[in-house]
């Protein structure tokens, strides 16, 4: 394995992943942030490992912040009520099936400042739980996700050995299409992404020997 200075080309489909990957792409001072964090805190010497991630809370905030702009349940899932109760002062009788707009909530300007702005900076010392409800991806409480933990680390890793390896860059300077499909969940309407990587020259050695 060598570097080559001619780009490869990706073609990328993954969901969660590549909406982050096609933000970062659209924000390269990000992507370099993000970059010189694996640098500082893995190093060249070895591949990044799921162990990492506790030491990479930039890498986190670019996951939230995806998660925020494109939640992957955007209605999460529906609940059904077992018995008449008040939820804010409203009456929701036996039996009613509620929704939970998470995407509405995500983009709201009351709740968000500059909702449509990719920003993972906003969720710098981020704490759920005084923050209440605003950031939902996975639901809340006795109801949430049970592979939360999972999906971050899966994803953090994902898209850490993505940075840590290659150079990218987009195949051109238009704005990458975000446009997201319909359904029960997320998706990029345009498939795949399409992105230049070079091998980072530090990485040959390493990758060679796997
Ligand atoms: C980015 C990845 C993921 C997202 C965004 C996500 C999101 C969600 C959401 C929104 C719910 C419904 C929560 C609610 O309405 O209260 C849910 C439920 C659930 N998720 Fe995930 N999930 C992800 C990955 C995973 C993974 C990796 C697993 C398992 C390995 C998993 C297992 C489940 C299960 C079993 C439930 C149903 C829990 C219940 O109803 O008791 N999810 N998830």
């Amino acid at each position: 394995m060598h570097a080559d200075p001619t780009p490869s080309w990706i073609r990328y489909f993954s969901s969660n992943t590549r909406m982050s990957f096609s933000r970062l792409l659209d924000n390269p001072e990000i992507l370099k942030t993000a970059q010189t964090e694996i640098d500082n805190q893995v190093g060249q010497d070895r591949l990044i490992d799921e162990s990492d991630m506790a030491q990479l809370p930039y890498i986190r905030c670019i996951i939230n912040e995806t998660l925020r702009m494109h939640p992957a349940a955007p209605l999460l899932v529906p609940h059904l009520s077992s018995e008449e109760c008040k939820v804010a002062g409203y009456r929701v009788p036996y039996g009613t099936i509620l929704l939970v707009n998470a995407w509405g909530i995500h983009h709201h300007s009351k709740v968000w400042e500059d909702p449509e702005k990719f920003n993972p900076d906003r969720f710098i010392g981020f704490d759920s739980v005084k923050e209440g409800c605003k950031f939902i991806p996975f639901g809340s409480g006795r109801t949430g996700c049970p592979g939360e933990n999972l999906a971050i680390h899966v994803i953090g890793l994902a898209l850490g050995s993505l940075l840590q390896c290659f150079e990218w860059d987009k195949p051109n300077s238009e704005i990458i299409d975000m446009s997201e499909g319909t359904g029960f969940t997320i998706s990029p309407k345009v498939q795949p992404l399409l992105a230049k990587c070079f091998l980072q020259p530090h990485m040959v050695k390493l990758l060679s020997e796997i």
